[in-house]
């Protein structure tokens, strides 16, 4: 194939170009010969730019409210109902304020394909969910959004300089139900065997998927580089099979297409495992099969491999992806070993006496007529204090993890200040579908000023002293909230 026609969306030269033309002479005899004319034309075609919606702040309904507003034309993705292609936009998705205040998040199409695998009454039974290398958490919010944040989730990555931006997605998504952790990986099967009802393991990778693009760009990749990250993922994915409860799930994913790091993983997992665990046939899952690999060209895989799906970016218009669903039969009787330890008072959290939890209770129902108890008993959280921070916690995590070392839990909900009480963004624009009173409408203008981080005037009168909620689009888009004062709205957003 001629050098320019392979996809390289964001047009960068080498090396980019290089490692693409050197990925594509390498898995080129992997497939089928009738498709590579079709995967030919889809390399030389840019991809569509994609979107998952949040539906603890979205329904499917609002989504055609945005695309008549913003000019979009959607298409939905074939195995997430909740994933969009944007097939032609007049603006991008990525520079709407409901992306901003995270009511969809933008991820690649192939991405939303492994936590889409998992069973669906399962995950709406409170679960137990470990999220094994987390960061930045695109598919850590997938998570949250499938068990309704109703179940736990430990998100964990090994890299410190990569939780703060785990941290900022889970805020920006608005999750109660997590706790965020940073350990490696190949713990969690000593620390906790039988333990997790679903685990992900996106794993570390070569990203050799066939198509550069800025969140996976690809690179040239030497053959030992692709060794030490398949041992690594071995590791990984045995800790994550120790971890697994008997009849829980698994999914392994990655973004690269070299069968080392995908169907040779698994495989060998398999054959240490024999029957205690079994690879599901996830075609079923797809509107048309894509199978894994049943070799490599140097060994046969288990013939259950081909339940495993290879996303070829020509099957689905996406860029290389590989998942495998893993199911555990039996239990292999680990001991649990020690693990890392943390008083609880180390975790700055003191619990809230119920005088205070009654005047946050009584100031959401007379400020907003939201009723905080009933969400709260919802989400199985507790309310705690943090100096003068207000925290919405699992209880789950307190009765079960709170020993454990972890970078952040639950959600702010406000802050006690001298002026009362000052709820926080995230959880107002979590939750402002049931807040009825205080809301004002911006007109245009005022909206502009506001989203430069002005103060605004308030020349109306009937508006209440302390915290209102600032909304556009005929009071359909939370903007923001401000605070009323001495005849100005102050922006709280600053
Ligand atoms: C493919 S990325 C994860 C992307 C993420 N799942 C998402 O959807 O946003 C792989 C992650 O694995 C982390 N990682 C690498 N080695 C690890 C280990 N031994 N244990 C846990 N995490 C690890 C990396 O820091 C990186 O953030």
């Amino acid at each position: 194939m001629a050098k320019k026609q392979l996809r390289n969306n964001q047009d960068h030269e080498n090396p980019r170009q290089d490692a693409l033309d050197a990925a594509w002479e390498k898995f080129r005899p992997f497939i089928p010969e009738a498709e590579l004319s079709a995967m030919e034309s889809a390399l030389s075609k840019p991809l569509d730019r994609a979107f998952r919606l949040n539906p603890l702040k979205l329904d499917r309904q609002e989504v055609e409210i945005l695309a008549k507003r913003y000019g979009w034309t959607l298409e939905q993705v074939p195995f997430c109902p909740d994933g969009f292609r944007v097939r032609t936009y007049q603006t991008s998705p990525s520079l709407t304020r409901e992306h901003q205040i995270g009511q969809y998040y933008i991820q690649d199409t192939a991405s939303m394909l492994p936590v889409s695998l998992f069973d669906t009454r399962l995950m709406e039974s409170r679960p137990l969910i470990l999220d094994m290398a987390a960061s930045p958490g695109g598919k850590t919010t997938h998570l949250v959004a499938r068990s309704l944040d109703q179940g736990l989730i430990m998100a964990n990555d090994s890299s410190l300089s990569r939780i703060s931006a785990l941290k900022t997605v889970l805020k920006n998504w608005g999750s109660l139900n997590h706790f965020i952790t940073n350990f490696p990986g190949e713990n969690f099967g000593l620390w906790y065997p039988d333990t997790f009802d679903f685990i992900l393991l996106d794993a570390p990778c070569s990203m050799q998927s066939l198509v550069s693009i800025d969140s996976h760009p690809m690179r040239p990749i030497t053959e030992r580089e692709e060794k030490a990250l398949a041992q690594r993922q071995t590791a990984l994915l045995d800790s994550a099979i120790h971890a697994l409860k008997p009849g829980g799930q698994l999914v392994y994913s990655t973004c690269t297409l070299s069968p080392y790091e995908d169907e040779a993983v698994v495989n060998q997992i398999l054959q240490k495992y024999g029957s205690k665990i079994s690879v599901a046939n996830a075609q079923e899952k797809l509107p048309y099969p894509a199978p894994g690999l049943t070799t490599d060209g140097i060994q046969t895989f288990d013939p259950s491999l081909t339940g495993s799906i290879r996303l070829w970016p020509h099957r689905y218009e996406t860029a290389g992806f590989f998942a495998a669903l893993i199911c555990k039969q039996d239990s292999f009787g680990d001991q649990r070993s020690e693990t890392p330890f943390r008083s609880w008072e180390k975790s700055g959290f003191t619990e809230m006496n119920v005088a205070t939890q009654e005047k946050i209770d009584t100031f959401f129902k007379e400020q907003f007529g939201f009723l905080l108890k009933p969400v709260l008993e919802k989400y199985d959280c507790s309310l705690w204090q943090r100096e003068n921070e207000v925290w919405a916690l699992s209880n789950r995590y307190f009765t079960e993890f709170s020993s454990l070392p972890c970078k952040s839990a639950g959600m702010k909900i406000a802050s006690l200040t001298v002026s009362g009480l000052i709820p926080d963004n995230d959880w107002i624009s979590r939750f402002f579908k049931e807040m009825k009173k205080n809301r004002f409408l911006l007109d245009e203008t005022q909206t502009a000023r506001w989203l430069h981080g002005e103060d605004l005037p308030s020349a109306d009168g009937n508006l209440s002293k302390g915290t209102i909620l600032l909304m556009v689009d005929a009071c359909e888009t939370y903007l923001g909230c401000g605070f009323v004062s001495a005849g100005r709205i102050r922006n709280l957003s600053k």
